[in-house]
């Protein structure tokens, strides 16, 4: 259903940047920064590259000269190119991570953003807890390309033809020795590198997976314990791990391999460098020092030839994550707002029309509902009723849009919902869920979820209006009681009433109101009761009803089987209806 949800098994791009010239505009702010960094970047690798030529005079000035003054003069200036060096690393690393940490945040930020607005249909596909990692550990490597990566780059690719040019300058026989190496290295790193990329998307691919399975344990540890499956899922968990420390171990052989490989034909040349060199210092056509500062210019060459390679694999990596990054940021809503929102009338009445509507959750599935027709007029209540699977959880949702129907419309206010804001439209519908759920934090930060700007005293309002003051009152914080993850430190009843106090400060229009299956104890019961009566009070409501005394409160019930209203009428007018649905499934209760 959803682009990202397929993408994700689709092969991955072969070597491109592209994924990644899509951070530019997000780099773009810091561009000052980053180049005042670079600037610093590239005195420190000058300073580098000083640092060779700097020690040739010093040992021909203590070997071939034996001159005192000169050796101290050439170890103060060494000294002072050490310390330029350090004050600017100092600066390019402090300008690099502190911007690399502001844009990094800033994309996760956007990626939260974009997922949270994404419909219950994304979420139905995808595990949160993959999410989550997703967010935690791809956007970790594109931090770490960022910062680490992209200064890494330029400082060993300065120092690699720097290097190379103070090679030349040197010694040309010796450069010509060591640069028949380059050839081969570069060969492995292209072998190696794709290698690496491939086995790096598998093993964030299965920490994704291991993470959403923890994920959906602990969401789930009451039914986990209470059917004791503590063992099996650690079992699962431990399992998914087992295959992680496979992909890994994999990547880990592919890394050491690669390592090994470069290394040694670097140091290879090293050693040839040396034979060489050796040779001609002997025939006294080379000093000592300028044979020691060419073999610091060939290891600053190897060193950078082996990071450049290690970098290009991480590149792959970073790739890899930002593709997987860009998945989610494009999976599109399958809910969108309209181009041109039309507004809803003032005072808002809360008429709704069901006009023909039929829906399907996946386009290869049949319809779950369909021909649904219904007229909610203006505070009219409205109950649901049918077999389980019938379809009324699905009309429900199809109200606030969690999902758009696939033919008929809706209308609120005679406007179609589709037209209207998503904003607007969920403004004016209020829903009690069958399991009310709370954030952790206080009851009043719970309440005033509805509206972050309500005063303390329409607080206390909603929460006397939802019946919840009588608790709230006798704890000893009071608003303030912390209601622990969940909502798990109040009773069942509680949250519910914390969670009407909610819909109460929203004030909707629209009611839609999951009823609760299992009874709370009957003084708890006699509050939801109460508070719910008050709710719907004036509101138009729709009640996905499973007790008796809510369909009978009801000023019209709608009978749903196998997603068609079969039966409409009041409760007594279809109890009456003796082989009907209603009086079939009423004879049951
Ligand atoms: N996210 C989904 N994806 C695919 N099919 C779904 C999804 N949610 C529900 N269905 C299917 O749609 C049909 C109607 O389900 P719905 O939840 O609306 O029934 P219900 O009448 O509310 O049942 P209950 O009283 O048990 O909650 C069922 O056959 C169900 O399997």
């Amino acid at each position: 259903m959803n682009g990202a949800g397929e993408a994700d098994h689709s092969p991955r791009p072969r070597f491109s940047a592209k994924p990644l010239a899509r951070l530019l505009p997000l780099v773009r702010p810091y561009r000052t920064r980053l180049a005042v960094a670079f600037v610093f970047l590239v005195i420190a690798a000058a300073a580098g590259l000083v640092f060779p030529a700097v020690m040739r005079y010093l040992l021909d000035a203590a070997f071939e000269q034996k001159d005192k003054l000169a050796l101290d003069r050439i170890a103060i200036g060494l000294v002072l190119v050490f310390a330029v060096q350090a004050a600017a690393n100092f600066v390019q690393v402090y300008l690099l991570s502190s911007s690399t940490e502001r844009i990094v945040a800033g994309l996760r930020a956007r990626t939260f953003a974009h997922l949270i607005r994404l419909s219950p249909a994304f979420f139905t596909e995808r595990r949160t807890g993959e999410l989550t990692s997703r967010l935690s550990s791809d956007l970790g490597l594109m931090q770490s390309l960022l910062s680490t990566w992209v200064s890494e780059l330029s400082r060993q690719s300065l120092f690699l033809i720097g290097g190379a040019v103070m090679m030349f300058v040197t010694n040309f026989r010796l450069t010509i020795t060591t640069l028949a190496v380059v050839p081969l290295v570069v060969g492995a790193a292209i072998f190696f590198g794709r290698s690496l990329r491939k086995a790096s998307t598998s093993v964030q691919d299965r920490i994704a997976e291991a993470m959403g399975m923890a994920d959906e344990s602990f969401g789930a540890i009451r039914t986990v314990q209470s059917f004791t499956r503590e063992a099996e899922e650690t079992r699962r968990f431990g399992a998914s791990l087992r295959e992680l420390v496979g992909v890994a171990v994999h990547r880990s052989r592919t890394r050491a391999l690669f390592f090994s490989v470069v290394g040694f034909v670097a140091f290879g040349a090293v050693a040839a460098v040396l034979w060489q060199g050796g040779t001609q210092v002997l025939a006294g056509k080379l000093t000592a020092g300028t044979l020691v500062a060419f073999l610091f210019y060939a290891l600053f060459v190897a060193a950078a030839v082996g990071s450049l390679a290690t970098l290009f694999g991480n590149f792959q990596e970073a790739v890899g994550a930002a593709t997987r990054v860009w998945e989610l940021l494009d999976t599109k809503p399958s809910v969108r707002d309209p181009e041109v929102p039309l507004s809803l009338p003032a005072p808002l009445r809360g008429a709704v029309c069901f006009e023909n509507v039929a829906f399907r959750y996946m386009p290869q599935q049949p319809d779950v509902i369909s021909g649904i027709s219904l007229e909610m007029g203006q505070g009219e209540v409205v109950a649901l009723v049918g077999r389980s699977g019938a379809g009324k959880t699905t009309i429900a949702s199809l109200l606030p849009r969690f999902w758009d129907v696939t033919q008929g419309r809706i209308t609120l206010d005679g406007l179609d919902i589709r037209d209207l804001a998503l904003d607007t439209l969920r403004g004016a519908i209020g829903i009690v869920p069958q399991e009310p759920v709370l954030f952790s934090g206080t009851i009043r930060e719970n309440i005033a979820y509805a509206n972050p700007r309500a005063s303390e005293a329409e607080i206390v309002r909603a929460a006397q209006a939802a019946h919840a003051w009588e608790f709230i009152a006798k704890l000893p914080d009071g608003l303030e009681t912390r209601v622990g993850e969940r909502g798990v430190k109040l009773s069942g009843g509680q949250r519910q009433r914390v969670a009407i106090a909610r819909v109460f400060l929203k004030n909707p229009a629209v009611v839609i109101l999951d009823e609760a299956t299992s009874s709370l104890d009957t003084e708890s019961e006699r509050y939801v009761e109460a508070a719910l009566e008050d709710l719907l009070e004036g509101r138009t409501t729709l009640i996905i009803a499973h007790r008796l005394s809510t369909v009978r409160r009801a000023d019209r019930v709608i009978v749903l089987d196998a997603g068609r209203i079969v039966e409409t009428g009041t409760h007594e007018t279809l109890v009456d209806q003796e082989d009907g649905l209603y009086a079939r499934l009423y004879a049951a209760i």
